[in-house]
């Protein structure tokens, strides 16, 4: 797949309205993973895109000579929802894609090929939610360990600039005009949501730091598999990996406003397939009690349908979210009254990137942000 179209586009900051159309269009690029492959279900089973199943692309698709790549032969699992024994796999294609009046693409592909091809998407006047860290992170210093290149420097800035950071609970309002949306990491998912509001009600003492213990199934590696991912190094296992500087660590600084030396974070890889608990240790600067630790969780997110914030004592498992759309938090406070441990579950593929993606569309189409995600 590549992307030559010449760019030339206005690269002033802008934003678009909420879709109002009944008709939403979209399309996935990506599906063949296993980030696509759930965004394909959300997409075919929701219920604001009835008679608009999304454009599938991919490299399989682009044998003209070969028989067509079909969605249920790729998942069989989907093979029961409307539409999906009609969907192939096309080749990836602008043109194409304005010729179908895509209103949304999703890209769920590597960070290179979403860098180089979110510009091409906005040219075509095609809105785009990119699953992978390609646009997540506004400062150089952060980007530096993703090694992304621009095809042209100044309109890769200025989109940067642009793009929004899709965490709805963050940054709802932005979210619904946004031409570019960067959908969070799993990991950062998880953590940010823990902390930020405890971090917005200025309770921490940062200067104490704050540790993230979590743990990832193997899916959060994606399909292919690598000597540490193989079934042979996790099956049966437990291991840490990138204690100092995982790529998730810029986002989560960025987002809760943070500096390197107040925050660790510690991935450790889990033998299960999906799933991230994040266990959270962090000191209050001032006593507290529970009942007023459990007000600034449940105010923060009130209105924020895709987390539920568990009355203490009770911590989320993975088990309660798996497969589902949600981020569930909960925390305790010891004894002292200070030290607080704030745990965090989410399903990497879902809230932690494909439900997330859908929540953002349908903050940008102007949906209720909970549609087909429950
Ligand atoms: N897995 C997870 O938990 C999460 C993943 N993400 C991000 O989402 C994106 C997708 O992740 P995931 O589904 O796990 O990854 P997978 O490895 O499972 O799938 C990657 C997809 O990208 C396609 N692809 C790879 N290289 C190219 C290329 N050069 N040109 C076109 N298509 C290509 C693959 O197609 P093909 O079959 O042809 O190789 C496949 O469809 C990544 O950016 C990832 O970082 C974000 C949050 C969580
Ligand atoms: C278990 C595992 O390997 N997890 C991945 C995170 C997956 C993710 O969130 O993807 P992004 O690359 O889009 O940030 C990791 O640690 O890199």
């Amino acid at each position: 797949m590549t992307a030559t179209a010449q760019l030339d586009i206005d690269i002033a900051t802008q934003t678009v309205e909420p879709s109002t159309k009944s008709t939403l269009r979209t399309a996935i690029a990506g599906v063949t993973g296993y980030a696509g492959a759930e965004l394909a279900r959300l997409l075919l089973s929701h219920p604001r895109l009835k008679n608009t199943p999304p454009m599938l692309l991919g490299r399989a698709g682009a044998d003209a000579s070969a028989a067509p790549v079909t969605l249920t032969s790729l998942h069989p699992q989907l093979s029961h929802l409307p539409h999906a024994d009609e969907l192939t796999l096309v080749p990836f294609d602008f043109e194409a894609l304005a010729r179908e009046k895509i209103d949304i693409l999703f890209l769920a592909t590597p960070h290179d090929e979403a860098r180089s091809w979110a510009p091409v998407a906005l040219k075509h006047g095609i809105r785009v939610i990119d699953l992978s860290a390609a646009w997540r992170l506004q400062e150089d210093a952060n980007r530096a360990i993703y090694k992304l290149t621009d095809p042209d420097p100044a309109i890769g800035a200025a989109l940067q600039r642009e793009a929004v950071y899709g965490s709805p609970e963050l940054h709802g309002p932005q979210i619904k005009t946004a031409r570019l949306v960067a959908n969070p990491g799993c990991y950062a998912t998880s953590i940010i949501l823990a902390l930020a509001p405890l971090v917005r009600a200025n309770v921490l003492d940062l200067d104490r730091g704050i540790i993230s213990d979590s743990k990832s199934g193997v899916s959060g590696a994606g399909k292919s598999p690598t000597a540490n991912t193989h079934f042979m190094h996790a099956a049966d296992n437990l291991s840490v990996y990138a204690p100092f500087g995982h790529r998730h660590t810029g986002e989560m600084l960025e987002q809760l406003s943070l500096d390197n030396s107040q925050f660790q974070f510690t991935p450790h890889l889990l033998p299960i397939p999906r799933g991230i608990m994040s266990t959270v240790y962090a000191k209050l600067s001032q006593p507290s009690t529970t009942a007023a630790v459990q007000e600034i969780f449940d105010t923060f997110y009130a209105d924020a349908p895709m987390v539920r914030v568990r009355t203490s004592p009770m911590l989320p498992e993975i088990q309660h979210v798996v497969r589902s759309s949600f981020c569930d938090i909960g925390f305790q406070l010891a004894p002292d009254k200070q030290r607080l441990l704030v745990v965090s579950c989410l399903d990497n593929l879902l809230k932690g990137a494909a439900s997330q993606a859908v929540q953002n569309m349908n903050l940008m189409a102007g949906f209720h942000e909970a549609d087909g995600l429950q």
